[in-house]
């Protein structure tokens, strides 16, 4: 992801390339040979230390990708959003930010219906499940009340109602594929985003990256910077 920012950002008239860091190089965010208005981050959450160090040092606008993070890794985004404007988003596409709403109204439109969210990604992808499928489900759980299972190795009796399925597949170069189904009495809905690259994810950061700089510290949302202008949506 980090190569794929860098070649838009080099092809952007609009934009500068500071600097590029990676995992054996993240000293140079620490000993000031970086100087940025923004950070766009697609690591590994071992590298948030560091980020936040810059951050927090710099008052750089950051715009986060990176899964896998736990509750702590979120609330120390949140503290950072204190010192600069901050914007963490499982999924930079325009099409998921579309999905988390739609999949949210069918949850609330589809009452007592099943709901299975199941993400494919490729095989190099290291976390599991996928930020994005973390992300859906708390657009169809909002009050996070579902019982919520990661496979079903090892059950013994029915679904129960009150569960909701998580399921993870690996392989090959697929850049992430995500459907919610909900499953009722002889129908299904189903809602489905496909990736065809994974450039779009790199192009929805950059945009961030344009509507971020310059902002007041505080936590963003991506609907925030794209559907400002959309009635309703936020
Ligand atoms: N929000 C979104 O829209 C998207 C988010 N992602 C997320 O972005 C992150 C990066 O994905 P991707 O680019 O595919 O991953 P890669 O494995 O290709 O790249 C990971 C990068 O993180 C660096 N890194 C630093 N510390 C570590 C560490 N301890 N272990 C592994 N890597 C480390 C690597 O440095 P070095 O180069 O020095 O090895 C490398 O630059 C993932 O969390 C992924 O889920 C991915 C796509 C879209
Ligand atoms: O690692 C990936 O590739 C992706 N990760 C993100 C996630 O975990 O949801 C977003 C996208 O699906 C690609």
């Amino acid at each position: 992801m980090g190569s794929i920012v860098c070649d838009i950002v080099r092809d952007a008239p609009d934009l500068e390339l500071a600097g590029v860091v990676g995992k054996d190089s993240a000293g140079l965010l620490s000993d000031g040979s970086v100087e940025a208005d923004v950070v766009v981050d697609f690591s590994h959450k071992a590298m948030l230390a560091d980020v936040e160090a810059f951050v927090a040092q710099t008052r750089a606008a950051l715009v986060s990708g990176t899964t896998g993070y736990d509750d702590g890794d979120m609330a120390r985004l949140q503290a950072l959003s204190h010192k600069a404007a901050v914007i963490h988003s499982a999924n930079y596409s325009i099409g998921v930010a579309a999905l988390r709403h739609l999949a949210s109204h069918a949850a609330r439109l589809l009452e007592g219906f099943d709901i299975e969210i199941v993400e494919t990604h490729h095989n190099k992808k290291a976390d599991a499940p996928s930020g994005t499928a973390k992300m859906l489900l708390a657009a169809v759980d909002p009050e996070a009340r579902a019982d919520v299972v990661h496979g079903r190795e090892g059950m013994t009796g029915a679904r129960k109602p009150t569960e909701i399925g998580i399921h993870a597949v690996r392989g090959g170069t697929v850049a992430g594929t995500h459907t919610v189904h909900f499953f009722g009495q002889e129908e299904e809905v189903s809602l489905t985003h496909r990736a065809s690259s994974r450039r779009i994810f790199a192009e929805g950061a950059v945009e961030a990256a344009r509507r971020i700089a310059g902002r007041p510290a505080g936590m963003y949302t991506f609907d925030d910077l794209l559907f400002a202008d959309k009635e309703g949506i936020r």
